[in-house]
């Protein structure tokens, strides 16, 4: 089976969040099931400066007033088409942002086209001889392909969307619509209208085929009001096409055993070694060598990850005798109290602002705890990391970290089966109530390695969930 999967950033060639991080995975999980992935993307510099000798495998000759080659290569085991349209991608920046920060102001023109580029290599014969069997996209960036799709030669193609987000919509004004390229009838509730305007992700809700989301629980909180961000009522219509799978991580890239960015290899068997992180990132951070545990944060500084009640409790934390290290942009207000914190309490609480990869690999071997108060949370990626790394997840009780993170409650801990720590409600008494909870399991060596030891042990890889996505590509065909 082949699969075109349609992303606007994919790890390890560009990434700012976790979509690119299963967009770089899903596709090496699928290979055992007998399901080859092409994987389309923007030809940002930054991407186009990774391959190494790209082949023009198409072309198309007119998208949105420019011509476009897609550009075929292989790039760590990814099967890659590139879009290449210097007139929309050839920019200074990031994927959606330009260096001042502010969103590109034509991003309905460039996602349109990743869209109906992937509709044409669908249907028409853009790579001559390649052809897939389903069309598979992610997030409002791709999410017109399956409109573009309905009007166009592969209107019978099934279309999975995957929704990793429903708080980014892509919605623009109507003024954009005339520039779609599509037909007057698409500016309407079946197609891509949305109160008077044009709404990306809503048009491929409507005509995805299926709809998944990247957790169980995440699937039943959008069709709640609460959770669903206008889109419950247009979900609800379509909940016999949605599914929730929860996301794995790539154990490769991810391995404590091998991992090129930590300071000391270790395993399940040797939890001890990470005593060699644990000083490295002391070091990094300039921290002080007290023995209470280390806190790490390492996300975007948003609301939605509730980075605003880790500032309420950063001086708690000290107080308790912890430390916290943080690594994370976003939110300038929120970054600011953060720093805050750091100079208050220099020694015991450190803060990088940026980006950074490595890093991000280090703080996960050498902290203790991972602190993750996300207000809701369609999976989290972070405390799948941490539990592989021995790095107990404590984390908000909403969307995927309730269904990966088994609370450490008497039951479970006596079952052997906790892996964390989970708190509801998400307010900062919640999360200073679980930090306690934490400090005192970190004061009972032997309560804290089962916790770490069986996190370890949990299956955080793509398997099971590549399965799943193996038998939904199979029933859509079956259905015809
Ligand atoms: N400053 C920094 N430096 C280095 N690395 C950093 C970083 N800040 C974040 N990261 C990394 O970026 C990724 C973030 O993934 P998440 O799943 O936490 O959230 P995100 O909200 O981006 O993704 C959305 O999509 C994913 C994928 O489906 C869902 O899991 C999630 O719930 C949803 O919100 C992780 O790999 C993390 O390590």
């Amino acid at each position: 089976m082949n699969i075109l999967s349609v992303a606007s950033e994919v790890y390890p060639l560009v990434k700012t969040g976790g979509l690119a991080d299963v967009a770089g995975a899903l596709p090496a999980a699928l290979l055992p099931h007998g399901i080859r992935t092409r994987t389309l993307l923007p030809g940002y510099p930054a991407v186009l400066h990774k391959l190494k000798k790209p082949k023009a495998a198409g072309r198309i000759a007119n998208l949105f007033g420019h011509p476009a080659t897609v550009l075929a290569a292989e790039f760590d085991g990814l099967d890659l088409l590139v879009l290449d349209q210097p007139a929309l991608y050839d920019r200074d920046g990031g994927p959606y942002l330009d260096p001042t920060g502010r969103d590109y102001p034509d991003n309905f023109r460039r996602f349109a086209a990743l869209s109906l580029a992937a509709a044409e290599i669908a249907g028409d014969d853009v790579v001559p001889g390649w052809k897939p069997d389903i069309v598979h996209v992610h997030d409002w960036q791709a999410a017109l392909t399956p409109v573009y799709m309905r009007f166009g030669s592969a209107r019978n193609m099934p279309t999975v969307l995957t929704i990793h987000n429903i708080a980014f919509q892509g919605q623009f004004g109507a003024s954009v619509f005339p520039e779609l390229a599509l037909p007057p009838e698409a500016f309407s509730m079946p197609f891509v209208e949305y109160y008077g305007d044009v709404g990306f992700l809503k048009g491929g809700l409507q005509m995805a085929t299926a709809i998944t989301t990247v957790s169980p629980s995440y699937a039943h909180e959008i069709l709640t009001p609460e959770f669903g961000m206008g889109m419950e009522g247009l979900l609800a219509s379509r909940a016999m096409d949605l599914t929730g799978i929860v996301n794995g991580i790539d154990v490769d890239t991810w391995n404590p055993e091998t991992d090129p960015h930590i300071a000391r290899h270790y395993g399940p068997t040797a939890i001890k070694q990470r005593a060699a992180n644990r000083k490295a990132l002391e070091d990094r951070f300039a921290l002080d060598d007290s023995r209470g545990p280390i806190f790490c944060v390492i996300s975007r500084l948003t609301w939605q990850k509730g980075m605003d009640l880790l500032a309420e409790v950063a001086d708690d934390i000290v107080a308790l005798g912890g430390k916290l290290i943080v690594l994370g942009s976003g939110d300038s207000a929120l970054e600011g109290a953060l720093m805050a914190a750091a100079s208050r309490h220099r020694g015991r609480i450190g803060m990088v602002t940026g980006y950074d990869e490595p890093l991000s690999h280090l703080m996960q071997a050498g902290s203790d705890a991972i602190l993750i108060p996300s207000r809701f949370e369609p999976c989290g990626l972070t405390q799948l990391y941490g539990l592989r790394y021995g790095c107990i997840p404590i984390v908000a009780r909403t969307g995927g970290l309730t269904d990966t993170v088994i609370d450490a409650n008497e039951a479970a801990l006596s079952a052997r089966v906790a892996t964390g720590f989970q708190f509801h409600p998400v307010t900062a008494d919640g999360l200073r109530l679980a930090i306690r909870r934490a400090m005192r399991a970190y004061g009972e060596p032997k309560v804290w390695a089962r916790l770490q030891n069986q996190g370890m042990k949990s299956d955080v890889s793509w398997a099971k969930s590549a399965e799943r996505y193996a038998s939904l590509y199979s029933g859509l065909l079956a259905k015809g």
